[in-house]
């Protein structure tokens, strides 16, 4: 079975080929199709069209997007909402028109209502207003889910969406602006304990509460959804809500968040708060008693995840996507 993996340098993407690499080495059939973002710009799509023809995958998994945290959302909107559009509306339809039945795309916990009954359930889509700093890439993303509904519902192909909560974990973005919050704490407190710094400011008013989840367990999920008979998935979304929420149903404060990394990085200084930065929704925990009915849990705690993911960020602070 040939499975294009795009994304597949990024955190996410790269997680997934990873379990698939490992799939393929435990002797299923398997052939890995990735391409570089310079080979394959996926907002061209004639690019992607010509692509698509000519490989013809079984399936696609969409891990490739324009990513980044409340700073890069808020200071980029046209980037996120254009990028993400291109991106989503090149791979579904060139897949279609490519006869690829398969497919499974991430979305994201930012699709929900800024003000909606915590923790969010799938049937929240919606219902409500959007969080400012990221509604362009909400839109975008609300418009994957419903490109997938969409050919599903019309030319019958099997195209799924999973809904990821705050990821983290190795190959994760540290870049001090654009990147999302852990990543960006576990930078500035690493730097600020080497350095003998004695106080470090996190943004916003460290009350908002955010769901982790590691990248690994997202991996797993991904391909678990993917995996399901389409009779279970189906019955698992009804026709208007063809998305599943991935999380690890567990939810920190900012602050709280902020003290762990201090801990992992050896940190003993003091934590300060800028509130002239913006907080965005101050809670988005997911519901995941849907996935959690089919058979998948989050294993991979915070505290594990946390000290993993430093290490990873010792082993490569030279190789940071800047
Ligand atoms: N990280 C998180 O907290 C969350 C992520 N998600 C979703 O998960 C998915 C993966 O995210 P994540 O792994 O964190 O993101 P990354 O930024 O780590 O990876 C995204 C990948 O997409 C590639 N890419 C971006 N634009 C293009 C393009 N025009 N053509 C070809 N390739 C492109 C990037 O390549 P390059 O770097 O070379 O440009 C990169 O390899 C995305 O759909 C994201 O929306 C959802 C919720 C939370
Ligand atoms: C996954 C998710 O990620 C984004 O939404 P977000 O969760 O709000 O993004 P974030 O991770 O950047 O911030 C979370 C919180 O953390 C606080 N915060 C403190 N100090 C830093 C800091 O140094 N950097 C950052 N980035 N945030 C900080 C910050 O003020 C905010 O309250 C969107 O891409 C959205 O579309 C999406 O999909």
């Amino acid at each position: 079975m040939k499975i294009y993996i795009a994304g597949h340098r990024g955190m996410v993407g790269g997680a997934i080929l990873r379990r698939l690499e490992a799939r393929k080495a435990a002797g299923e059939d398997l052939s890995l199709l990735t391409r570089t973002h310079a080979e394959l710009d996926l907002t061209s799509q004639q690019a992607v069209q010509d692509f698509m023809q000519a490989e013809r995958p079984d399936v696609v998994i969409l891990a490739a997007a324009k990513v980044g945290g409340i700073h890069a959302n808020n200071t980029y909107p046209a980037d996120f909402i254009y990028e993400n559009l291109m991106i989503e509306c090149n791979i579904i339809h060139q897949a279609f028109a490519a006869g690829v039945k398969r497919l499974l795309q991430l979305g994201s916990s930012c699709i929900y209502p800024k003000a909606v009954p915590q923790p969010m359930r799938e049937d929240a889509l919606l219902t409500g207003t959007l969080e400012p700093t990221n509604e362009p890439y909400a839109i975008a993303k609300i418009a994957g889910i419903k490109l997938c509904e969409s050919y599903n519902r019309q030319h019958g192909v099997d195209y799924r969406s999973v809904m990821p909560t705050n990821l983290y974990g190795p190959g994760d973005n540290f870049h001090p602006e654009n990147s999302h919050v852990l990543p960006a704490l576990i930078r500035r407190f690493h730097e600020a304990a080497q350095s003998g710094v004695d106080e470090v400011t996190i943004w916003g008013s460290g009350k908002p509460m955010r769901e982790f989840l590691h990248v690994d367990d997202m991996a797993e999920a991904s391909l678990f959804v993917l995996d399901l008979p389409k009779a279970e998935y189906d019955a698992n979304t009804q026709p208007m809500l063809s998305h599943i929420n991935v999380g690890s149903g567990t939810d920190v404060s900012i602050l709280e968040l902020a003290q762990m990394v201090a801990a992992v990085t050896d940190f003993t200084g003091r934590i300060t708060t800028d509130p002239t930065k913006p907080d965005g929704t101050m809670r988005k925990l997911m519901d995941v008693s849907r996935l959690a009915r089919m058979g998948w849990q989050a294993r991979i705690t915070l505290e594990a995840g946390l000290a993993e993911t430093y290490d990873w960020f010792l082993a490569n602070q030279t190789t940071f996507r800047n």
